[in-house]
């Protein structure tokens, strides 16, 4: 328990897929410390380069742009880079190709069987962070779906972004058993593929604030 003087760590809200003025706005409002837009085409929540400038220059100083790319060009993601404080990469991108980014990054990894998430870790040593998702086969993030936390062990030498699932509904039992650096959430505050809800939004950043004080 802490009293007043002690501070407490607060877990890092990540809203991901934002596509519309008033989303990037509701997130901002609520209290988001970083902002996810999805430069991949083949997704319901992708948008082209100048969605992106014109959603990135109303995000406030100290709220993080973080774009996500899967096993897309160089040239694409230095261009996009311009308007983003931090690259996500979704697909198979070696260590050696997110080295070359043009910004710090961070590596989301699908949980699927087998994944060694220590080795996974050292792999991907220069990364600022991992982003642990769900693995759907065929579908490379946003899938809506939660994976078993237990996988995750403890100490991991990189910080750990915990998304795939998560709502204002089971968001506190995540932090209480992962206890992540950051939690990731698209879906979850969706009123459909890529049309956020700010009251959806709102309620999950407090339900981290509210898990924040109870630890
Ligand atoms: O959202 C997508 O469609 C998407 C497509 C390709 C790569 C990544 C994508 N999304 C990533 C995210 O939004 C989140 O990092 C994460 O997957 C959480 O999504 P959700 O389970 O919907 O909360």
């Amino acid at each position: 328990m802490s009293d007043s003087l002690t501070p407490r760590f607060r877990t890092r809200v990540k809203v991901c897929g934002l596509t519309r003025e008033q989303d990037v706005d509701a997130a901002v409002a609520a209290g988001a410390d970083a902002l996810g837009f999805v430069m991949w085409p083949g997704s319901k929540r992708g948008i082209d380069e100048s969605r992106l400038a014109a959603l990135a220059e109303r995000v406030p100083a100290f709220v993080s742009r973080v774009g996500l790319f899967v096993d897309q060009p160089p040239e694409l993601i230095a261009r996009c880079a311009e308007h983003l404080d931090l690259l996500q990469f979704h697909g198979d991108e070696s260590p050696e190709a997110c080295a070359n980014a043009p910004r710090p990054w961070i590596k989301a990894l699908r949980m699927r069987d087998g994944l060694d998430l220590r080795a996974a870790a050292t792999h991907y040593h220069n990364a600022q962070a991992l982003l642990l998702d769900a693995y759907r086969p065929g579908l490379p993030g946003g899938t809506g779906t939660t994976f078993d936390w237990s996988r995750i062990p403890a100490n991991l030498a990189k910080p750990v972004i915990l998304a795939g699932g998560l709502s204002a509904d089971n968001v506190a039992l995540a932090i209480a058993r992962v206890a992540p650096f950051a939690v990731d959430v698209s879906g979850g505050v969706e009123a459909s593929p890529g049309v956020k809800d700010s009251e959806h939004i709102m309620s999950f950043v407090e339900a981290v604030r509210q898990a924040d004080a109870r630890h």
